[in-house]
């Protein structure tokens, strides 16, 4: 396959007629055969070692791609691993499910326990393309069993993770923080960008969703939600979320291009993302400007919609 074809959201119908011009019978037999493509994509400057998951979208029958990404001085645990990108790749996207994923190296430990947070945890398809020939798609109960999960602490009848739901969340009337300059002038877009990625945030547990929405040199917008997990360090920050979307969306190779970005969390939070995403992203982008906007509203538990 070669790179210049592959995106990180592949259409249905174009699925289907690679796998088709490939001679594979079915979109399951090109997951694998992507995986060398997505390990190309991947950012991994510290461990060098190339990640690349690809799955296959529930519903939409879309094909997702995801790859690890490292940032230069930063603690390790702000990486974010492939099998995490793919499925902020599908949150973004608004899929709902997976059903199906290849990845190039076994999930690790932390990974099989944030795809816990699906509704259909036990009976996704997991395949390792590390052997050859590649072992075949296998259930995730079976990389891990006796699992702790999201019935662990919730009811099953809330939203899992990619399960369309909204927080409720709304800005605090006069919540533009004095002497906010930003150069850019889509400033409200990227206020609102960030209220809405806040709003799709899966925080169950903590009760304390955000959004973060970055604005590049092109005056593109990336946004990303928090996401959640039961056993609550392998959640995946927001910031962290709308990096997935910049690189997703073809964002340039370094972080530079990043200008401003907005974190929306609510003013009650016992949760901040504050701190964890402006370290991130002034590392990663230092004239990045950024800004935290404050909301209320929201419900503990977010309703389905
Ligand atoms: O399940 C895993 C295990 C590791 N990595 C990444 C994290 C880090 O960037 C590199 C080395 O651990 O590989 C993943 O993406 N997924
Ligand atoms: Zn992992």
């Amino acid at each position: 396959m070669e790179e210049t074809q592959v995106r990180f959201v592949i259409p249905a119908s174009e699925a289907e007629s690679m796998a088709q011009k490939a001679n594979l019978p079915s979109v399951l037999h090109l997951l694998p055969s992507l995986v060398p493509s997505a390990q190309r994509l991947a950012r991994p400057p510290i461990s060098n070692f190339h990640v690349g998951a690809v799955g296959i979208g529930g519903v939409s029958g879309r094909v997702f791609l995801g790859v690890n990404v490292e940032f230069l001085n930063l603690p390790l645990n702000y990486s974010i691993h492939a099998e995490q990108f793919l499925l902020t790749n599908l949150s973004l996207n608004a899929e709902p499910s997976l059903s199906h994923f290849a990845v190039s190296a076994a999930p690790c430990g932390h990974c099989r326990q944030f795809y816990q947070e699906l509704r259909n945890a036990s009976s996704l398809n997991v395949l390792v393309a590390d052997s050859d020939p590649p072992t075949a798609f296998t259930p995730l109960s079976h990389f891990l069993p006796h699992r702790f999960g999201p019935e662990n602490l919730l009811s099953k009848h809330l939203p899992f993770l990619l399960e369309p739901h909204h927080n409720g969340l709304s800005f605090l009337t006069n919540s533009q923080p004095n002497g906010f300059t930003t150069t850019t002038n889509n400033f409200d877009s990227l206020r609102y960008a960030a209220l809405d990625a806040a709003n799709k945030s899966h925080a169950p547990y903590s009760g304390c969703p955000s959004g973060v929405a970055l604005i590049d040199t092109d005056g593109n917008i990336h946004k990303g939600s928090y996401a959640e997990s039961a056993a609550y360090n392998p959640s995946i920050g927001p910031a962290q979320a709308a990096l997935v979307a910049y690189i997703a969306n073809g964002g340039g190779h370094g972080y530079e291009k990043i200008v401003a970005a907005v974190l929306v969390e609510m003013e009650s939070a016992i949760v901040k993302q504050e701190h964890a995403a402006r370290l991130l992203l002034q590392t990663i982008s230092p004239k990045c400007e950024f800004k935290v906007f404050l909301c209320v509203g929201g419900t503990k538990r977010p309703s389905s919609i």
